[in-house]
């Protein structure tokens, strides 16, 4: 993010619904809007506070270390043990929210929060209870803590196989009441013996080192896990069915999703060899609850050690919590005073940073796009705003636009740009001049899905130099009606062009008409039939009218034919000044254009 650096700046297009707002890459631009400038330094602007710090609300238990952060740059409210009311009352007034597990942000969340709350952190990795579809919905980032508690959750994924094999949970408070019962407590040794990993991600990968140095036979169960992974750590991934078969014990690793919910279910227990023993530190959900209190009845399982439930905590009367052959603990697998500074201060800085307008490396619900990609792209991404407002706004009627052609021309081959950001700015410029809603890089995809806005993206080669991730990005509107037609194509669409010059965006092409203006401020477009003299007569009526221009372009089709003449200007012209261009003679039509 070198490239970069982030203001606190109002807004570009309107008034925040709460103090900060999310404007995501506007540009605030530094110097005055004269023509021609140097390159601006851009700055990428994603929240932008009107007055005082973010307040950033934590949920749950968070590390000293991650509060001692979120507090240099934020007002932090640590209230723990908030009913989901407590929380819906308090969120409007948040713009960041940092939970663990065991708060449920729902669709009530979001809603109650107002449009303020703009990035939930979960100070972890499983997301399942972040409602991902609303926070879309919403606009607002999910970030997680997805690396600093994997050692911690092997750990006691290791730590349960062990107790379990060995008896010790049970054992140990025998002796406790004055109980020697060595015979009863005879374990099963784990050297030879085949542990089935389900889920080979960063947890189960570590768990699988640490069976392995246990003289155990380790083979995971993982449709997307690399294959050259596993070889290097001596796994072999097999498929679900042998996974069942083969297992003495069997570990779960995965996330709860719809694919992975259930998944050991009366099917899964009743492939599996009698007397095979079950860990999770993954999820409740992953396990049929009841199927595996059936398979334990039925002696299909001898043992399970569940750190995780479908419902937590558990009610007291939950018959797998009860079974003599169950060990269980409260949701401890990130619990160690280590993990829980390092997840603390791994979400600090995700939330910090989002807040501040970096785009997240552990972002849930956003496209994560690298800091490199992001600096070439930066002033594209502001071209691309530009002219997606520019587009909308030569629209004929407040209809909006159904369908949006984009063409990206490059030097560079189809598969070596990255084009969401780019897509995502589009899409903010196409209808944020005509709606309420904020477009951000969350929720631009959604937003136009919402809005019936179709978008097809094509990519031209062109011959040039590949340094330049864009030689030019085009839109083309089609089917709809436009308030100056030489904006028109030959087709009828709707066609803007443009590229950027010397670090700026600049338009180079309206309808069938080749321009040049700097995309700052404010424009007017006007058409008439070429001649002598227009040029001043408009200058005048802008000086007499207090207008200062930054720029003027004509594109004509041949001389004495029509033109296009693109005039950039700094202040809004008044109804009489634009009267008095509309009644020059060879003007044939004008629009006055905000960017
Ligand atoms: N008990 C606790 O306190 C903790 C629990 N966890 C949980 O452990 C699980 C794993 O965490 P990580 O390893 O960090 O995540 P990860 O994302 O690194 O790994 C998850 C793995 O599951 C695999 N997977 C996804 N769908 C699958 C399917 N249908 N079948 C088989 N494999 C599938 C993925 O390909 C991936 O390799 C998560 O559910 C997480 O929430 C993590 C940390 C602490
Ligand atoms: O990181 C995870 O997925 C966990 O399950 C840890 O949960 P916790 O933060 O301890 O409530």
């Amino acid at each position: 993010m070198a490239a970069f650096s982030f203001t606190l700046t109002p807004p570009l297009s309107k008034p925040s619904p709460s103090s900060i707002s999310w404007t995501l890459f506007s540009l605030s631009s530094p110097t005055p809007l004269h023509f021609p400038t140097k390159p601006l330094r851009k700055t990428l602007v994603v929240f932008s506070s009107l007055n005082a710090k973010p307040t950033i609300l934590v949920a749950e238990k968070l590390g000293s270390a991650g509060i001692e952060l979120l507090k240099t740059f934020a007002n932090v409210d640590c209230s723990y043990d908030m009913t989901t009311e407590d929380l819906c009352a308090k969120i409007s007034l948040c713009d960041a929210l940092i939970v663990r597990s065991g708060t449920k942000v729902t669709r009530q969340v979001f809603e109650s929060s107002a449009g303020r709350l703009k990035v939930v952190g979960r100070a972890g990795v499983g997301i399942d209870n972040v409602d991902l579809a609303a926070a879309t919905e919403h606009g607002c980032l999910v970030v997680n803590a997805p690396t600093a508690n994997t050692i911690a959750a092997a750990e006691h994924g290791i730590a349960l196989l062990t107790a379990m094999a060995r008896n010790i949970a049970l054992a140990s408070p025998a002796v406790k009441a004055g109980k020697w019962q060595r015979s009863k407590y005879v374990g099963v040794s784990l050297v030879g013996k085949t542990l089935v990993l389900m889920g080979f991600g960063k947890v189960g990968s570590e768990v699988a080192r640490r069976a392995k140095g246990l003289g155990m036979h380790v083979i995971a169960y993982d449709p997307y896990a690399p294959a050259d992974r596993a070889r290097a750590i001596g796994v072999e991934l097999v498929s679900l069915d042998e996974a069942f078969l083969t297992a003495d014990f069997l570990s779960l690793h995965m996330p709860l999703t719809a694919n992975t919910s259930k998944i050991l279910n009366d099917y899964a227990f009743s492939k599996m060899k009698k007397g095979v023993r079950i860990i999770n530190v993954a999820r409740g959900g992953v396990i049929d609850e009841e199927a595996l209190l059936r398979a334990l009845n039925s002696g299909i399982v001898a043992q399970a050690a569940l750190d995780v439930f479908t419902e937590e905590p558990p009610p007291k009367d939950n018959m797998l919590v009860l079974h003599e052959n169950v060990i269980v603990t409260p949701h401890l697998g990130a619990s160690t005073f280590e993990a829980q500074e390092g997840v603390a201060i791994e979400i600090a800085e995700a939330v910090v940073g989002a807040l501040k307008g970096e785009l997240a490396a552990t972002a849930v619900n956003a496209p994560m796009v690298p800091a490199e990609v992001l600096a070439e792209l930066a002033p594209f991404v502001l071209l691309a705003e530009k002219l997606g407002r520019l587009a909308v706004q030569l629209v004929a009627g407040g209809g909006g636009v159904q369908s949006v052609r984009i063409t990206y021309a490059s030097a560079r081959g189809p598969d070596d740009l990255d084009t969401r950001l780019l897509r995502a700015m589009i899409t903010k410029g196409l209808i944020e001049p005509i709606s309420s809603v904020f477009v951000n890089l969350v929720n631009a995809d959604f937003t136009a899905k919402q809005r019936g806005l179709k978008i097809a993206e094509e990519r031209i080669v062109l011959d040039g130099s590949p340094e330049k991730p864009l030689e030019f990005i085009q839109l083309q509107l089609a089917n709809v009606e436009s308030k100056f037609a030489g904006a028109l194509s030959d087709l009828g669409a709707i066609k803007v062009q443009g590229m950027v010059k010397e670090g700026l965006p600049h338009l180079t092409m309206v309808g069938s008409f080749g321009v040049d203006v700097s995309l700052e401020g404010s424009l007017i477009l006007c058409k008439q039939v070429d001649q002598p003299g227009i040029i001043g007569k408009v200058g005048s009526i802008l000086g007499e009218g207090n207008v200062n221009v930054n720029f003027m372009s004509v594109g004509r089709i041949a001389p004495q034919k029509q033109a296009v003449m693109t005039i950039g200007v700094d202040e809004e012209p008044d109804t009489e000044t634009l009267r008095k261009i509309g009644e020059i003679k060879a003007i044939e039509e004008f629009v006055f254009l905000k960017l």
